[in-house]
């Protein structure tokens, strides 16, 4: 018999999914510093940086996405697909995990398929409002599903879902102001606007800061950290640098998200699922300008709370490059404000999200032990 439960992770292609995955990873080893964890995800993603990162092994499945318009990538698919179910069922037979976790991307997809075949129990963790379609072509086979937003809902089986919000990285909160400053070389006397384009970046969101940052930097006062997304630095830096903007730090991606936050007084930031609820949990007022991209709208949905509840400020993405200058410094100078804000942003907060996941993984596995 087993004495350690083993829980095998399924998350990837962006930030969104692999980050509370790498949350609810961290609180089952908090929770139980025996349990055995592995990570499966895509060698050409993230996740195949950032699950070793935070301390934990990964399998590589060859999955991709099904492109919704035409493309040549398309006959590839059915190939992918069948050597990805090939590698599921081998990492599943030799890890035997208690518990399969999806936290979405498409990788969860043939893993969570095949454990479903193999009758092992699997747990759904969605991020968004709108589940994405690997969580909800897998909700039929789950025995639980954790939510953040109630809209979610209405597009998985209600008698399995529960709503905790979702898992963030207990790491990002606690980072001390003054050392964060430090950190980014700025001073304590300029306020400072992080600046964030979700995971992979934003082009909208660096255009409209390309055509405001001198007037954010100079004539505000601002010191700044650009998030600008891996594929759009090069381009930028070059065209940036040359402006000389001492206090601005453009960054393809930042490492030290809770320095980040904590020297942060404004936030402007895509309106992804975990970005949201990464800015209640370190309180950060906030200018959430959503994607217009992405599937459901889901990014105005998420939103949504934020801004009912006087969190966040939303920003249209057409309408950022014109008005963004002018609402950061009404924003950022109006200290009683910031402070309604912030507590408004922390009254939504679920900072148990991934304890609460936590736990009821491992009751799932120890009867399977
Ligand atoms: C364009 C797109 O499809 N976006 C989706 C993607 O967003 P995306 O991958 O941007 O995800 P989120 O906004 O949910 O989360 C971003 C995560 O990356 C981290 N981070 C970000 C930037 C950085 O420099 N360093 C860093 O560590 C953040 O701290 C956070 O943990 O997944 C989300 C969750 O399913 C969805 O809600 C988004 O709609």
């Amino acid at each position: 018999m087993d004495k350690n439960p083993r829980i095998l992770l399924a998350a990837g292609g962006t930030g969104g999914h692999v980050y509370p995955a790498i949350a609810i990873a961290d609180a089952l080893k908090k929770e139980q510093a025996e349990t055995e964890i592995l990570f499966v995800g895509t060698r050409d993603h993230m996740e195949w940086q950032a699950v070793p990162k935070a301390g934990y092994d990964i399998r590589n499945v060859w999955i991709s996405g099904f492109h919704r318009r035409f493309t040549l990538k398309n006959l590839l698919f059915p190939v992918k697909l069948m050597t990805s179910i090939v590698q599921s069922l081998r990492i599943l037979s030799s890890y035997k995990p208690h518990v399969v976790v999806s936290c979405g991307g498409y990788v969860a997809g043939p893993v969570g398929w095949v454990a479903g075949k193999k009758g092992i129990p699997i747990v759904i963790q969605e991020q968004n409002s709108f589940p994405g379609v690997t969580n909800r072509l897998l909700a039929k086979f789950a025995t639980k599903i954790f939510t953040a937003f109630k809209e979610a809902d209405r597009y998985l089986p209600e008698d399995k879902t529960e709503i905790t919000g979702n898992p963030t990285r207990a790491t990002l909160t606690g980072a001390d102001r003054s050392k964060a400053l430090q950190s980014f070389g700025f001073d304590e006397s300029k306020p400072v606007l992080l600046v964030m384009g979700g995971s992979g970046g934003a082009k909208t969101i660096n255009e409209a800061m390309k055509a405001n940052i001198e007037q954010l930097h100079n004539s505000a006062g601002l010191q700044v950290i650009w998030q600008c997304g891996a594929r759009y630095y090069d381009e930028l830096s070059t065209e940036v640098n040359e402006k000389e903007l001492e206090n601005l730090r453009l960054t393809a991606f930042l490492d030290n998200m809770a320095e980040a936050y904590a020297a942060a007084d404004l936030v402007i930031s895509r309106a992804g699922a975990s970005s949201c609820s990464e800015l209640m949990l370190t309180g950060k007022p906030s200018v959430l300008v959503p994607s217009p991209n992405v599937a459901g709208d889901h990014q105005t949905q998420n939103a949504k709370a934020m801004v009912d509840a006087g969190a966040s400020k939303l920003l249209e993405d057409t309408a950022m490059k014109e008005t963004m200058t002018e609402l950061v410094e009404q924003l950022i100078f109006d200290q009683e404000n910031l402070k309604r804000m912030n507590q408004a942003a922390l009254n939504l907060a679920k900072p148990d999200a991934a304890k609460l996941i936590a736990k009821e993984i491992l009751e799932i596995a120890k009867s399977k032990l």
